[in-house]
């Protein structure tokens, strides 16, 4: 009937947000959520009538109390979890106002992008890890040297 659609998709704004130093900021997903227990890029489902930007800038504020200040696309991935399907729509968030907090209680941390693949992600998220490999950041962020 509908193969091949994705009608039935979650739409997610998910936000790839990195610091002057080119680092990614990460946070874990609760044990009882959908692939529970992972880490995952900010963002979240949008609500209906919502454009990309409004979803975006609510999550953002919801989850972490900042605001997006430039941002540009990076990827859509489509996944099928069996129990759900999505439609993950990636921005890099590389300007915002405001210092991040895990307003939800949630584990956060930055990381280097050479450090991304040492953290567990829903399977949806490898293209979005491959993509953020192969952005233009400070040297520093890619790893090897790893100096502080
Ligand atoms: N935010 C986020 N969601 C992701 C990622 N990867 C991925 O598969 N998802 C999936 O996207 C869906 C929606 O994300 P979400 O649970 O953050 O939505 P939300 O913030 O609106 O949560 P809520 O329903 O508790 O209000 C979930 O099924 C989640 O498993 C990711 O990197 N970030
Ligand atoms: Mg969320």
């Amino acid at each position: 009937m509908s193969a091949g659609s994705d009608a039935a998709a979650v739409h997610v704004a998910v936000a790839v947000i990195l610091d002057t130093d080119g680092r990614v900021l990460l946070t874990r997903r609760a044990d009882d959520a959908h692939q529970g227990g992972l880490w995952e890029f900010p963002g979240g489902k949008l609500e209906a009538g919502e454009s990309l930007a409004e979803g975006l800038g609510r999550e953002l504020r919801e989850e972490l109390g900042i605001q997006p200040t430039r941002t540009s696309a990076l990827l859509e991935v489509r996944h099928d979890y069996g129990d759900k399907q999505v439609l993950l729509d990636v921005h890099v968030v590389w300007e915002f106002a405001g210092e991040p907090r895990a307003l939800e209680g949630q584990p956060m941390r930055w990381v280097d992008v050479g450090q991304l693949r040492e953290h567990a992600f829903p399977a949806a998220n490898q293209p979005i890890v491959a993509a953020v490999e192969l952005l233009s950041l400070p040297a520093a962020s890619t790893g090897g040297d790893a100096g502080q």
